[in-house]
């Protein structure tokens, strides 16, 4: 039996209907039990029919998922699994404590724990103080982490958020992202569907991009935005000499910084002409204060590979190394 969180083996789904829709074309998937996933994708790019697959709430109509070893069509897979849906409604009459208390007897929570639970629970999402005003009266922010405590409600080893700072204010975002942290501080596995890159980019351990229900790229954030053959320096000011010597090598910033130092990206084929490069800024007596491989955002990375369709599955699994 498979101890990873989720594993799927050609997991596809098209809708029937008049005009049949490839929502999701088979697709393999191994999430080791502890990560922080996050699956990016364009609207329609088939997300959320994933994530509906892996909950068992659609059919697949080709391959197989399970989650922790059990495939998902068992209730026994469910169980494990906590879901915040996109664009959730919570009665607006009910008290944020009614409401948790509804989820945890759909979620077959003990009469004897769920007072308790739903309290810790409260706590956590830094709700307590609200829980017994009407849900009606709460900021989306609010509403968002009370969505987080109900999935969170049968204690999950792995929770499926859906797009979970949607419309939240900047520090409500970064309350949940300290909360998606604490989660996998805590072992819970996350698996996040979010439009919000650059919260991706800080919370994810990997990721994935879906188009047209295809994966086209799947990595660390590391390995998908350092960019190939290219390195970012920091140095004391370049000699005219130097800059023409290294000219068509070395883009250099046009801005001063505070610090008196310059930025530049070098351009180079491999390690050794990196060295080359640098032995040569010593030698004209330019002192590195730093080098690191360059990177692009998470963003310019998305909007690039969304653009230009070619799946890269060679790319995908690309290595690490510069
Ligand atoms: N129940 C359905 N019946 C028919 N087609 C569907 C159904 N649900 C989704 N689709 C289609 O499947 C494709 C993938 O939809 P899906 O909702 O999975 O995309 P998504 O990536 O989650 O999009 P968004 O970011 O907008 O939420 C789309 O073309 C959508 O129109």
């Amino acid at each position: 039996m498979s101890d990873l969180a989720i594993h799927t083996a050609g997991l596809g789904k098209t809708y029937g209907g008049r005009r049949p829709v490839e929502a999701l074309k088979p697709l393999d998937l191994e999430i080791a039990p502890g990560e922080t996933f996050g699956l990016l994708g364009p609207n329609g790019a088939g997300k959320t029919t994933l994530v509906k697959l892996l909950l068992g709430l659609a059919r697949p109509s080709m391959g197989e998922a399970s989650l922790f070893g059990r495939p998902v069509s068992d209730p026994d897979a469910r169980r494990v699994a906590g879901y915040l849906p996109e664009g959730h409604r919570f009665p607006p009459f009910l008290s944020a404590r009614d409401t948790l208390d509804l989820f945890a007897r759909m979620s077959g929570v003990d009469a004897a724990d769920r007072a308790t639970r739903s309290a810790d629970l409260l706590d956590r999402v830094r709700l307590g103080g609200a829980e017994d005003r009407p849900v009606g009266t709460f900021s989306k922010g609010m509403l968002q982490r009370l969505g987080l405590a109900q999935a969170l409600m049968n204690r999950p080893r792995i929770v499926f958020l859906d797009e979970p700072t949607d419309g939240v204010d900047p520090v409500g975002r970064r309350e949940i992202r300290t909360l998606i942290e604490g989660l996998r501080a805590d072992g819970v596995t996350v698996f996040l569907n979010s439009h919000l890159l650059s919260e991706v980019e800080l919370v994810c351990t990997r990721v994935a991009i879906l188009k047209d229900g295809e994966r086209i790229r799947m990595g660390t954030v590391d390995e998908l935005t350092r960019r190939d053959r290219a390195w970012r320096l920091v140095t004391s000011p370049l000699p005219s000499a130097t800059r023409d010597a290294l000219d068509g090598v070395l883009a250099v910033e046009g801005a001063t910084h505070p610090d008196g130092l310059v930025r530049s990206t070098a351009t180079l084929p491999d390690r050794t002409a990196l060295n080359a490069a640098l032995d040569r800024l010593r030698a004209d007596g330019v002192e590195v204060e730093a080098v690191e491989p360059a990177r692009q955002s998470l963003e310019d990375l998305f909007v690039e590979a969304v653009s230009d369709t070619p799946p890269l599955g060679a790319e995908a699994d690309r290595p690490a190394d510069a």
